[in-house]
């Protein structure tokens, strides 16, 4: 059994790559330059100087490091709102309608089949051959979440992170409408749907999630405004109708999946999205405009329906 730090060291070594991206901005409050200065300068003017530089030189490699110039690094024409929804609501679904009718909304689909094939080779060399193992950690979440959720959720959250961090396309920087990067749920529905209720349910412990909130925390405040969202879409259906949607896609893994389950993911969502009595801990995202959609509406087989839906989000993303 893996001890907590253990599982954190492990997530600091994954994190490895997009910790080197880490940047701040404007974390500090003015500081001495040193031609303004009319006496010489003391060692703490300084060392706040040096601090400056630093940060200013760490800023230009993060950019460099990541394509992107200056100008780029947050374009700020481009939107970034996430669909959210409980399990098989329909936002795949959705996101997909989304993409088909607009060519300046880019849709990132949650890496699922990621979370259904790990590979664990034993060394990098390895890792194409046969020795390679495959595991499914959302079978084993599902399984055993007492075991795995913690380990579930530090991956889910890191997968997310990856997509959110993705720079826009070239071809919405380009665009004269109004490009948006639609994201299928988030680092925050990470933390504030699914990692609180494995918490509230007993399958993760009071240290892990601790550690869990302490590094998810950390992560969003050090890559700022790369990770906010400017909106948020709600696909709202009663439990009920996503058990009947769960049931008809037939997931292997989801098959012990239970209604009770469904109704508690449901209270977590209308916490945070309706009733806004989730703790949360990041200013923007408490201000965050939402768009609720009666999802129990079977858009896919009602053309107007359809249009009614693509006309709230098109009036949505222009309110952002
Ligand atoms: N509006 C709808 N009307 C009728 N059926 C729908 C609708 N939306 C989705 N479905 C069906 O419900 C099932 C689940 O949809 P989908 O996979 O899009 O859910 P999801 O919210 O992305 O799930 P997950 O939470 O697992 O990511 C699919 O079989 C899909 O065809
Ligand atoms: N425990 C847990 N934490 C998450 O952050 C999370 N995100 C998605 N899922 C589950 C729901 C669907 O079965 C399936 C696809 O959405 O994955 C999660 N499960």
């Amino acid at each position: 059994m893996c001890s907590p730090l253990h599982r954190v060291s492990k997530l600091t070594e994954s994190l490895g790559l997009i910790g080197f991206q880490v940047r701040r901005f404007g974390c500090y409050g003015p500081r001495p330059r040193l031609e303004t200065l009319q006496t010489p300068p003391t060692t703490s003017d300084l060392r706040a100087i040096m601090a400056q530089k630093t940060s200013r030189l760490s800023l230009t490699c993060s950019r460099y490091l990541s394509g992107l110039s200056p100008s780029e690094t947050r374009p700020a024409r481009v939107k970034r709102v996430s669909i959210e929804g409980n399990i098989a609501v329909g936002k795949s679904t959705f996101a997909r309608l989304l993409q088909s009718v607009c060519p300046d909304w880019e849709v990132m689909a949650e890496p699922v089949s990621k979370w259904q094939n790990i590979e664990s080779g034993t060394s990098k060399k390895e890792a194409a051959s046969p020795q390679t193992t495959v595991s499914n950690l959302l079978q084993m979440m599902y399984e055993d979440p007492q075991r795995w959720s913690y380990t579930f959720q530090t991956y889910s959250c890191m997968s997310r992170f990856r997509t959110q961090l993705q720079p826009p396309p070239a071809r919405m920087l380009s665009s004269e409408g109004t490009p948006v990067q639609v994201y299928e749920r988030s680092v925050y529905s990470d933390r504030y749907i699914f990692a609180l209720n494995m918490f509230e349910l007993g399958c993760i412990n009071p240290t892990e999630w601790a550690i869990y909130q302490d590094w998810h925390s950390l992560l969003v405040e050090q890559f700022g405004h790369q990770v906010e969202l400017e909106g948020i879409i709600y696909l709202r259906a009663p439990p009920q109708k996503c058990m009947e949607r769960l049931k008809l896609r037939g997931r292997a893994e989801e098959k012990e999946v239970k209604l009770d389950y469904l109704d508690k993911l449901h209270v977590q969502h209308e916490k945070w999205l309706v009733e806004k009595s989730t703790e949360i801990h990041f200013e923007k995202l408490k201000q965050i405009p939402v768009l609720q959609l009666d999802a129990s509406e079977e858009f896919l087989r009602d053309q107007e329906v359809r249009e009614q839906f693509i006309t709230k989000v098109k009036n949505f993303f222009n309110t952002l």
